[in-house]
């Protein structure tokens, strides 16, 4: 197959994915989103022949708008603009898991400091506020007392991006040292592990400690839920374990990296996600064909009745 890869810039989640796809023996586009242009009638060479689209881009704009694109040009792309959209937010997140039922940290959004600080004083400390795009973990804060969510307001206020006047502050959740990251496509588990620190921000950009997890069927329910809540396609769907039992999920990742999961699992990661592309380009070409197939039959039964008058 031919596959496209969005990318800015190559890490190592991409080289695993690049080695695998070459060693198949698939033709691999990489194309640079610093360079390239998206206009409105044609995708940018040689994207349009491709048979898959990968969006590795690490800017949450860069990707949101390059798979919308990628859509647009009619190219199969992963993940698609939808699941770009709700996963690059984290309130549109929020509010998907909730619309399907799914356990998620108790969230209010605010939008000025003095209605952020109530939702904060509701919450009672330690609660969390997160800025609502973004990743590693950056520009949290575990808010301990009144006069450091004063503090930490105010500076989002005077020195934040727009982005930082919507205050999306979230319950403290008591996790056991460590939270879980399951990878996800289209909702099947390809492996899954857990990230312990000392510090309460436990992902692995932070230098937490992982190590592989055994899925239990209420995790694999919860991940399946979860990509299916927010569009499917190849995801980091991420729980915290609750203090009375069962799980919250706190995150869905869409420009997932996997790097730090295939060191730590027993799972060639890059070799299922080729498996998994494998299956959707065929399964793609199938469907293309059965088109095809009905579209000549109805051409033969729109001409069927002259024939029978003859
Ligand atoms: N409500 C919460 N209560 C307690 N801990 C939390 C809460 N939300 C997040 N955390 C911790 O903070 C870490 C980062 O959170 P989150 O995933 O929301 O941030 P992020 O910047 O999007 O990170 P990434 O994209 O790397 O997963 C989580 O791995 C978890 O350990």
């Amino acid at each position: 197959m031919e596959v496209g890869l969005l990318y800015s810039r190559i890490r190592p989640d991409e080289k695993l994915l690049l080695s695998e796809l070459r060693e198949r023996g698939h033709e691999v586009h990489k194309v640079d989103v610093r360079k390239a242009t998206f206009g409105l009638d044609a995708p940018p060479e040689p994207l349009g022949d491709c048979d898959v689209v990968l969006d590795r881009c690490l800017a949450t704009s860069r990707s949101k708008y390059a798979s919308r694109f990628m859509a647009h040009y009619d190219v199969p792309v992963v993940n698609s603009p939808e699941t770009a959209k709700t996963c690059s937010d984290k309130v549109e997140t929020s509010l998907a898991l909730a619309e399907a039922g799914i356990p998620t940290p108790e969230t209010t959004v605010a939008f000025t400091k003095e209605s952020a600080l109530d939702a904060i004083e509701a919450f009672g400390y330690p609660c969390v506020l997160k800025p609502v795009v973004g990743s590693w973990g950056r520009l949290m804060a575990k808010l301990e007392s009144r006069s450091a969510a004063e503090a930490v307001l105010e500076h989002k206020e005077t020195l934040g991006h727009y982005e930082h006047s919507v205050f999306y502050v979230q319950q403290f959740v008591q996790k056991p040292g460590r939270d879980l990251r399951v990878l996800t496509v289209d909702g099947e588990p390809i492996a899954a592990m857990s990230r312990t620190s000392d510090h309460w921000l436990t992902n692995a950009a932070t230098g937490a400690e992982t190590a592989s997890f055994d899925l239990d069927p209420e995790v694999e329910k919860l991940a399946k839920q979860a990509s299916d809540a927010v569009g499917g396609g190849l995801l980091g769907v991420d729980l915290m374990e609750l203090e009375n039992g069962g799980y919250t999920v706190h995150e869905v990742n869409h420009t997932v990296e996997f790097k730090a999961l295939n060191a730590a699992v027993d799972v060639n990661v890059a070799a299922k996600v080729v498996d998994w592309l494998e299956a959707k380009v065929a399964a793609e070409a199938a469907d293309d064909a059965e088109a095809d197939d009905t579209d000549a039959d109805d051409a033969d039964a729109d001409t069927a009745p002259a024939e029978v008058g003859q």
